[in-house]
């Protein structure tokens, strides 16, 4: 494999208060990826992040980005990286302009002015160049993040929450900005809430809980091993409970009685289901219709967070409904 254009070994973090937020983190990242984080709050993700970006110091371990070292070559590391982070804190009443070219100069980089404003016009802020940000509405600030990061040309670019609060119309503008990027070869980090926005986006998954880094996956491959499907019957005549011949086959019976729901590894060779509907017809239990359905990346992850590694794929989709609930 070609080396990784991230590199963290061995991270740990204890903060002043003595609390442990990384207990040992190994990653690698490959160049040109889409690498989402997740993890529930308090997992760490920032901590990590800020660690790599130089922002945040390490208790132990190594981060080398690009081949640079984040503590002792930091300027070097820093340089090839862009952070968009969740708040803005930028000066208010300078104008988007001033703002990105100011940006760009931090990083030593020489002016660039069709640069910001290939930059600008993707982000739909080149009409907007001449505002103060504080006329700005949320999503604009927003954008002017996205902008002030990209302006120094960095290869890898880091978006915390990137999406948190934003509307739908933002939201898609930011998912195609980084497809775009990605196409021009800058990689991605996005840590996130929403595990569509990492179902949509991401080529590879990495969930974090409570300081450790609990999987590694292709997202593709996480989907696989991990998810379940769901055989939905609706029935002919509501049930009052499920017979007890039945009882130890993985079935629920909804609330109002008129469906069936059966749950099977979409790994298995055996799924069960032939021998379901007989058992079915056995006792007179008839359906109407009957509908398939895939869990989703969020089913898999809250099983994940829950249950560790270990109790994913064990756990039913019905327990990570319960859980959200
Ligand atoms: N400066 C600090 N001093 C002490 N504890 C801290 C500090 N910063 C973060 N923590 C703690 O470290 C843990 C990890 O925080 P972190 O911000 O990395 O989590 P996160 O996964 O980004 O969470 P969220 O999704 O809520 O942003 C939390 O329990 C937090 O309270």
């Amino acid at each position: 494999m070609a080396s990784p254009i991230i590199a963290v070994n061995g991270l740990t973090k204890t903060y002043g208060s003595g609390f442990q937020a990384l207990k040992g983190v190994d990653l690698e990242i490959r160049k040109g990826e889409i690498f989402a984080l997740l993890g529930p709050n308090g997992a760490g993700k920032t901590t990590l992040i800020s660690i790599i970006c130089g922002i945040v110091n390490p208790s132990s371990g190594t981060v080398l980005a690009d081949g640079h070292d984040v503590v002792r070559d930091y300027r070097a590391a820093r340089a090839k990286i862009g952070l968009v982070p969740q708040e803005l804190s930028t000066d208010a009443f300078e104008t988007v302009w001033a703002t990105v070219r100011f940006s760009r100069g931090l990083f030593g980089k020489a002016p660039d002015p069709a640069h910001l404003e290939k930059v600008l016009r993707a982000l739909s802020l080149w009409e907007k160049k001449d505002s103060k940000i504080m006329a700005l509405s949320g999503g604009m600030k927003r954008r002017v993040l996205i902008a002030k990061a990209l302006a120094h040309e960095p290869e890898i670019l880091f978006l915390d929450e990137p999406t948190a609060g934003v509307d739908v119309e933002l939201r898609h503008d930011m998912w195609q900005l980084v497809r775009r990027l990605r196409e021009d070869g800058v990689t991605i980090i996005l840590t996130t809430h929403y595990i569509e926005e990492a179902e949509e986006m991401a080529d590879r998954i990495g969930v974090i809980n409570k300081g450790e880094l609990v999987l590694v996956e292709d997202k593709a491959t996480l989907m696989r091993k991990l998810g379940k499907k769901q055989l939905t019957l609706s029935l002919q005549e509501p049930l009052a409970t499920i017979p007890a011949e039945l009882a130890s086959l993985p079935l629920e019976l909804s609330a109002d009685g008129t469906s069936l729901v059966y749950t099977f590894d979409v790994q298995s060779e055996e799924t069960g289901i032939a021998a379901l509907l007989r058992q079915l017809n056995a006792h007179g239990i008839d359906f109407r219709d009957l509908h398939s359905s895939e869990s989703s990346l969020e089913e898999i992850f809250v099983n994940l967070v829950r249950n560790g590694v270990a109790g994913g794929p064990q756990a039913t989709a019905a327990t990570a409904r319960e859980a959200r609930a």
